[in-house]
């Protein structure tokens, strides 16, 4: 099993673009779940994700729902990287099947995503600080994750 990182209806297609780079080097899936804010085969998703976009394996779920019955039955844990989180990440147990979700850049997750989550990480920040970009959210969570689970050992 390898470790998946999911977007929950990305807004920025840049950022994407970025993870889909990053998970393709990582030779980790990345899962998009629609709707995005951006169109697929967005210049700027094509710009940060460069010709690495060849070799990424990205599966588009059209909703939220889609993907939980996709989820399900792949019996994968959800893990939710949120700013809400009570957990820092590093103290967290990765398993190589968990399945790590970053919210959307405009507005985190909805209520009942965050609530349905198998666990809610946190990257902690200095008093003051709201929150990181998603994508460098996704690699500091995204190292620690392969650190723990031999991952890394390419
Ligand atoms: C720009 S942030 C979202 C900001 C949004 N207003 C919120 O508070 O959820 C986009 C995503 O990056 C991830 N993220 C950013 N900073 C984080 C942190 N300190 N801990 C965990 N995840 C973080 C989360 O997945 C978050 O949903």
């Amino acid at each position: 099993m390898s470790l998946i990182l999911a977007l929950y209806e990305p807004d920025i297609a840049q950022n994407a673009g970025t993870l889909a780079r990053l998970c393709a080097c990582l030779g980790l899936p990345l899962h998009i779940i629609e709707p995005a804010g951006f169109p697929v085969g967005d210049a700027g998703f094509r710009r940060a994700g460069m010709d690495y976009l060849d070799r990424a394996a990205i599966r588009r779920h059209a909703s939220f729902a889609a993907f939980e019955d996709w989820r399900r039955s792949e019996g994968r844990r959800l893990v939710l990287a949120t700013t809400r989180g009570a957990l820092p990440y590093t103290g967290f147990a990765f398993a190589d099947s968990d399945i790590i979700l970053l919210g959307r850049e405009s507005a985190g997750v909805p209520e009942a995503v965050h609530e349905g989550a198998e666990a809610r990480i946190v990257i902690p920040l200095v008093a003051g600080a709201r929150s990181i970009n998603v994508a460098l959210a996704g690699a500091m969570i995204l190292g620690e994750s392969l650190r723990q689970t031999g991952g890394d050992k390419l």
